[in-house]
């Protein structure tokens, strides 16, 4: 294998391990027919027809590339096939002859997007850990083995130590293979492998793909234009045009069967720009249609010893040009032509047709051959994820814990380095949390100093309060505003591989913060209360504490409310704007008895109203003495006059907590669910 060394270019040969460790899985054929994608445009353009009535056979032990030019359909199609997409398709798609069981096939099979989606802060090895904890079932007897296989067959073993975002582009990618092997899914779609690497890079990424295909898998990719080294490596072609298919077999026969349909490739031309030109009509504009028409839009194969089909000139294209202008529906044009799939896609015969062919070739078998077996575990296919929720829940936990605990230990240098790659923010932000809260805190106890128990300064005082409300909710809500949307990505794509369910990552992603935000929100509380001389009884400081806790933490599921359903910058604008009638309505700036009947409603919703009300009552309710008074007169000597203007007399400070308590258990639920409304929506 090529691996590059700083400038230079070493060549390393191929691990020799057959990743024996890993689980067996039967092989897997995947074949489509008469697929339509129709997508809507709005009202006005009506529905458009991204893939027209497209088949396709993708076999195992096969590396298969859909290659077109852009905006020929490829992305939609691989999306189709994974089951990432699965609304505004039509048509059939099964999974060794049987009709696809989406649920049971994104567990066999594995979609590694464009953008590795990596977590940051965690080690390859870490990051092999965590997923064999999650994607391996708890009693699986030899992770480790399994986690070393991976590693030492994807040359990562000598980076084993090393942070995810200090590897190169092309260790991402393999890591990003690495991760999904660990419980070796039969079926692996990837979205352009190659994009962003060097070529020796792109060599090695196609490379491992094809070394995989050869265990047995079914390897799909979509690619752009691979030079012509890269697209001798493709066992497969499958070509798009106009949401078309224009060729689809092996890659040797596509010169030779551009060339019997009168198109000759230049020699020393690359077969692989060839066919984009063709497509996209450089050498005459029928091009496009004829080969359809020859390749049956995907029904034919053409095959390294088989016959060519035989391509009947009558009306199809015209056909199926009348099933695209019917707005997508079914076009009866591939039920009628030679359907040349049946008879390739006896699965059994043709894995063995392609185990000899290599063998004749490679003179051994490859080295990572015949890793799945036609067995798997009936009881383990029936599941929904490789583990219990719960353990996925311990596991999410103990990774968010790891995140935080290495940011407080992190070197200046690497927060430098976050800070200018703009990566997990939520890391950084840690810091930043805790200057603040500090900072503020002493200023605040600086401003308001031992201003507390002194008659002639309550109104202060209840600016002192108000402004405690006011910092405590924005600083948890923005926070968590930036952060959580940056976890989306890697949410997406691992809830949709089957690593876990959005509960249990919901659930511990949440809980993971909620002991720094308390450790937080005690630090400012203990300064500003005794810098400012508020009164020193220890049942008031808890009641206070208490107050500002709740008020943080349901300001933080305001920020994953928002975070979950908009991006950050609508969510960092649209937030604090929301957050403004509910500070109006607090009682501080006008008291409920002057708030006109009709939006006195507002005031039961605002929870800053419960967080302000809780506070002063912990500061002036319950029996307090009267209050020491530097001037001739104090109004506000007496505590229950404080009370009084505030209309506070009546006021409960256990209705306020239990307030509280329940809008942070409405908002948390609300949040669950945009995130899983975002999750689906975003597919
Ligand atoms: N949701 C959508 N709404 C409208 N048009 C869409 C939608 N999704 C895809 N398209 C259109 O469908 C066509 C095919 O898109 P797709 O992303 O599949 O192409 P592609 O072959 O992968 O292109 P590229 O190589 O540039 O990524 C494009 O013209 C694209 O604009």
């Amino acid at each position: 294998m090529l691996a590059s060394t700083g400038t230079a270019v070493t060549i390393q040969p191929a691990s020799q391990t057959k990743m024996a460790n890993l689980p067996k899985r039967p092989p897997v054929e995947l074949a489509f027919r008469d697929l339509m994608y129709t997508v809507s445009e709005g009202r006005s353009k009506g529905p458009k027809t991204i893939l027209k009535s497209v088949s396709g056979l993708i076999r195992p032990r096969e590396l298969t590339a859909i290659m077109g030019p852009s905006g020929a359909g490829k992305s939609s199609l691989l999306n189709i096939l994974t089951g990432y997409k699965t609304t505004g398709m039509s048509g059939s798609i099964t999974v060794n002859g049987a009709e696809r069981n989406l649920s049971h096939f994104r567990k066999q099979s594995c979609y590694i997007m464009q953008d590795n989606q990596l977590h940051a802060n965690l080690t390859v090895l870490e990051a092999m850990r965590l997923a064999a904890s999650l994607k391996l079932s708890k009693d699986h007897p030899d992770k480790p083995g399994i986690i070393r296989d991976i590693l030492e067959t994807l040359s990562l073993l000598e980076h084993e130590n090393t942070m995810t975002s200090n590897l190169s582009g092309g260790q991402k990618k393999r890591l990003s293979i690495a991760l999904e092997l660990i419980n070796n899914p039969p079926v692996m779609f990837f979205d352009e492998p190659t994009s962003g690497l060097d070529s020796s890079s792109c060599y090695q990424c196609i490379k491992l793909l094809k070394d995989l295909s050869r265990g047995g898998r079914t390897i799909v990719c979509t690619i752009h234009q691979p030079s012509a080294r890269l697209f001798e490596m493709f066992d497969q072609l499958y070509t798009l045009a106009e949401g078309q298919c224009i060729y689809q077999g092996n890659t040797s026969q596509l010169v030779p069967w551009l060339s019997s349909r009168g198109l000759e490739c230049p020699s020393y031309h690359n077969p692989a720009s060839y066919i984009i030109e063709v497509s996209c009509g450089e050498y005459g504009e029928n091009n496009v249609s004829a080969l359809v028409t020859a390749i049956g839009n995907g029904q034919h194969d053409i095959r390294e010893g088989k016959p060519w089909p035989e391509v009947k000139d009558n009306n199809q294209v015209a056909a199926l040009q009348n099933g695209e202008k019917n707005g997508g529906q079914n076009s009866n044009f591939a039920k009628t032509t030679t359907n040349y799939l049946p008879k390739d896609s006896n699965l059994t015969a043709n894995l063995q047709v392609v185990v000899q062919k290599d063998e004749e070739t490679n003179g051994a078998p490859n080295v990572t051959a015949s890793l799945l077996e036609p067995s798997m575990d009936s009881k383990e296919a029936g599941k929904r994820y490789a583990t219990s929720e719960w353990h996925q829940f311990w596991i999410i936990l103990q990774r968010a814990l790891l995140f935080s605990r290495r940011d407080w230990v992190m070197s200046s240098p690497q927060i430098a380095f976050l800070f200018h790659h703009s990566i997990n923010l939520f890391q950084t932000l840690m810091y930043l949390r805790l200057f603040a809260h500090i900072l503020v805190g002493f200023l605040i106890g600086a401003l308001y100093y031992d201003i507390g128990n002194e008659g002639s300064k309550v109104l202060s005082n209840l600016g002192f309060l108000f402004f405690n409300m006011l910092f405590l909710m924005y600083t948890s809500m923005t926070v968590t505003i930036l952060s959580f949307p940056l976890e989306m990505p890697v949410l997406l794509k691992e809830n949709f591989n089957r690593w876990y369910s959005l509960r249990s990552y919901y659930l511990a992603i949440t809980i993971s913060d909620i002991p720094f935000q308390a450790i937080f929100c005690i630090l400012y509380v203990a300064i500003v209360y005794f810098c400012t001389s508020q009164p020193f009884e220890f049942f008031r400081f808890g009641m206070f504490l208490a107050a500002c806790l709740m008020i943080s933490f349901v300001a933080q599921s305001i920020g994953l409310v928002v975070g979950a359903a908009m991006n950050v910058q609508n969510g960092v604008f649209l937030a604090p704007v929301m957050s403004v009638p509910f500070l109006l309505f607090s009682g501080f700036f006008v008291s409920f008895d002057a708030i006109p009947i009709y939006l006195r409603w507002i005031t039961y919703l605002s929870y800053i109203r419960y967080g302000f009300e809780g506070t002063a009552l912990a500061t002036y309710a319950f029996g307090r003495e009267k209050l020491k008074c530097s001037q001739v007169h104090c109004h506000f000597k007496k505590p229950e006059t404080t009370l009084e203007e505030l209309d506070m007399l009546d006021a409960d400070y256990r209705l306020d907590i239990i307030a509280l308590v329940v809008i942070f258990i409405i908002l948390r639920i609300a949040a669950f669910l945009f995130l899983r409304w975002k999750l689906k929506s975003n597919r």
